[in-house]
């Protein structure tokens, strides 16, 4: 087994101090930890955080490893800082059966780069129409928990009701891509004044929080938990701000990007800016910064998104919608929020560790760095400065939107139950360490 010994790391914002990584877990903190023989991570300056866990990515194995493999996605997510990612159900066959969830469960675990929870579909195929065997994934070795149909709006109120009560045998949680399939026929990009003046038809804010004041409704109503994905719009924080000081059981998420951009970024037609919900205006992005830094919005998932060249390289009304994230998230966090002092270190751990492991139910994952948890760590210097080069990262696509911009911060190491997936800022194979 690997032994770790981290030097002066600042455990959020807390004094620098030792810690050891042994056995797996955090084995002593502080004086205790100095121990001949461990190799020793210079931690001077850098930040301590528990291991990241994004509740929203698409690996896209099995059926689009052209855009994206597990393998790949991993990589992505262990340089990213990630110990836990949840892998979105839009694969090919869909994630809808025990069988599809197994197989992408195992093809992470032999990956070993970090966690890999699949997430269940909550209806056959995505169609929106008859709910999957929510109860053989949730029961199957993979133990899902987390049920979405993303990508697609569950946009029945009788299919949702029903997703929302099942899922509550095995305490799953529906993730809900809220988008109101009618008012966003055609639909490229968000509706107001820019889509209006690039003659692009628009996907309007009240798309997204129709879906949502429903399903917090249906959510209090049958007693369940729902999770808001990529809530993108002013009005959205506000709906869940109210069902949150009612009493409902809901927990929502915001995308790095959608903390960054906005849509004034499509008036140069490039897909790389194409994604759903759409990039929203300048007062959206406030709001949003504001919902995450009170506590509103609960988490910030990636919706790393990988798609092939060939689907965004075209022009916009063909492109496809997403960008990758994995591998920028962190550093798009703390530009929106640590140095604008909206959030401290602590709250990133909240809402991008501590928060998505309660949620998604995962064990052992987001828990505070103490004697005896396990040895889930991501180290970040927040004082370096990076280009960000599509080509240079270990997702399979180039989509980000961050392309040829310098972002702050740079995760270090990651540790996945004591082995180091990332050291100096670079992969280690398995076994290296051991
Ligand atoms: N976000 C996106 O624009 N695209 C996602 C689907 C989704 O998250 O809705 C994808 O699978 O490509
Ligand atoms: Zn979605
Ligand atoms: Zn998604």
């Amino acid at each position: 087994m690997t032994t770790h010994l981290l030097t002066g790391a600042r455990p959020l914002g807390g004094e620098p101090t030792d810690v050891l990584l042994a056995d797996g877990v955090v084995a002593a903190i502080g004086a205790e930890a100095r121990r001949p023989g461990a190799h020793v991570v210079a931690a001077e300056g850098l930040v301590l955080l528990p291991g990241l866990v994004d509740l929203h990515t698409h690996l896209r194995e099995p059926g689009r490893e052209d855009a994206e493999t597990v393998e790949s996605g991993t990589r992505a997510a262990a340089l990213g800082g990630f110990t836990a990612v949840h892998a979105m159900a839009n694969t090919t066959p869909t994630q809808d059966t025990a069988g599809v969830v197994e197989q992408v469960w195992r093809l992470g675990r032999d990956a070993g780069w970090c966690d890999v929870h699949p997430v269940g579909a909550v209806t056959v195929g995505l169609a929106g129409e008859r709910l999957a065997e929510l109860s053989a994934m949730a029961r199957s070795a993979a133990a899902v928990r987390v049920f979405s149909d993303d990508g697609k709006c569950v946009h029945d109120p009788v299919v949702m009701r029903r997703a929302l009560e099942y899922v509550k045998a095995f305490d799953g949680v529906v993730a809900q891509h809220a988008q109101e399939p009618r008012l966003t026929e055609g639909a490229q990009m968000h509706e107001g004044v820019v889509s209006a003046e690039l003659g692009l038809t628009g996907w309007p804010a009240v798309a997204e929080e129709a879906v949502i004041a429903r399903d917090v409704l249906l959510a209090e109503h049958v007693g369940s938990r729902l999770h808001v994905l990529h809530l993108s719009t002013a009005g959205s924080v506000e709906i869940v701000r109210w069902a949150k000081a009612r009493g409902i059981d809901v927990t929502a998420e915001v995308t790095p990007h959608h903390l960054m951009l906005t849509d004034e970024h499509a008036r140069g037609y490039d897909p790389r800016f194409k994604v759903n919900p759409p990039l929203r205006t300048a007062d959206d992005v406030e709001a949003v910064r504001q919902g995450l830094a009170d506590g509103t919005i609960d988490t910030v998932g990636t919706d790393h998104a990988p798609h092939p060249r060939e689907d965004k390289d075209c022009e916009w009304a063909a492109a496809a919608f997403g960008m990758t994230g994995l591998e920028t998230a962190l550093s798009v966090v703390q530009a929106a929020m640590v140095d604008t002092g909206r959030m401290t270190w602590a709250d990133v751990a909240r809402v991008m560790s501590t928060a998505p492991a309660r949620i998604g139910r995962v064990p052992g994952q987001g828990r505070p760095i103490a004697v005896g948890e396990p040895a889930n760590l991501t180290l970040v210097d927040p004082h370096a400065r990076r280009l960000v080069v599509p080509e240079q990262q270990a997702t399979a696509s180039v989509n980000s939107p961050f392309a040829g911009q310098e972002l702050p911060g740079r995760v270090v190491a990651t540790f996945l139950r004591g082995r180091p997936t990332v050291l100096d800022g670079a992969l280690v194979p398995a076994g290296v360490h051991a």
